[in-house]
């Protein structure tokens, strides 16, 4: 595995160096995994959605469970610290290779904004084939730090994320969600993103980003 040092150049040009002075805070790097990584965590995202939609007879659902099991013990004894694993640090990978962020793709990453583009799965239905209330916020979450970092400000975190849902999310379906910094005060950065399909707005966010004191965690 080769690891490379993620870009941190701020928008004045200067390093973002307070990522060293958080004490405690881990410093993650982009790495490129073996080429079986992607192949792995796409199985495993197949995994999720046949998990929360198959209806199986027992017999083959404990035949699943065996396997499960089988998998979990192969893999237990390489658990690493956080900021260790490929997951979430694969740039390249939808979701930077982490299961938890829905599979999307960076495609724009700068002072000015970020962009994402990708779909909700099987995996993410709330009700009635749109996707879950609770994963719209965890897509902007996620957003509103690359969008913080992007502009080169210090380690940050969201202290508010206001949602407001304006039409359906489905499922299956190709969009985007995009952002930038509308202001910063002091500690404070005020960031507003968009989430579309082709050009109707979904859901639209505000948050509060707020600049960590050294030693806060
Ligand atoms: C590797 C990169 C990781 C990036 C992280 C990605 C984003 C995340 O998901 S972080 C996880 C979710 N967020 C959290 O868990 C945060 C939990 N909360 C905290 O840790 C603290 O409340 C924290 C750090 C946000 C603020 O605490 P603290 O430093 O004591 O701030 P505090 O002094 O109360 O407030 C500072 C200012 O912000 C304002 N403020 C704080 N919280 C809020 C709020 N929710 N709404 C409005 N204003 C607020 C205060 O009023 C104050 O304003 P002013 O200076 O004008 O009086």
């Amino acid at each position: 595995m080769s690891e490379q040092a993620a870009d941190v150049t701020g928008v004045d040009g200067k390093r973002d160096d307070d990522y060293e002075h958080h004490g405690g805070f881990p410093k993650y790097e982009a790495v490129t995994p073996g080429p079986d990584w992607a192949r792995f965590v796409e199985g495993m995202r197949t995994l999720q959605d046949l998990a929360v939609s198959v209806d199986a007879p027992d017999d083959v659902v404990a035949q699943a469970a065996d396997q499960v099991e089988k998998l979990a013990a192969v893999l237990t004894p390489y658990v690493v610290p956080e900021g260790r694993s490929p997951a979430g640090r694969t740039i390249e990978l939808p979701g930077r290779g982490s299961l938890l962020m829905p599979p999307w793709h960076i495609e724009k990453f700068g002072p000015d904004g970020v962009r994402s583009a990708g779909e909700f799965r099987r995996y993410h239905l709330g009700g009635n084939g749109a996707a879950h209330g609770g994963t719209l916020p965890l897509l902007f979450d996620d957003l509103m730090g690359m969008i913080v970092h992007a502009y080169g400000r210090p380690i940050s975190r969201t202290a508010y994320l206001h949602v407001n849902y304006r039409a359906i999310t489905p499922l299956n379906t190709p969009l985007t969600v995009e952002g930038s910094v509308d202001r910063v005060e002091g500690r404070k950065t005020f960031i507003t993103a968009q989430l579309k399909k082709g050009d109707t707005l979904l859901a639209d966010c505000e948050a509060l980003m707020l600049e960590l004191l050294p030693g806060q965690p």
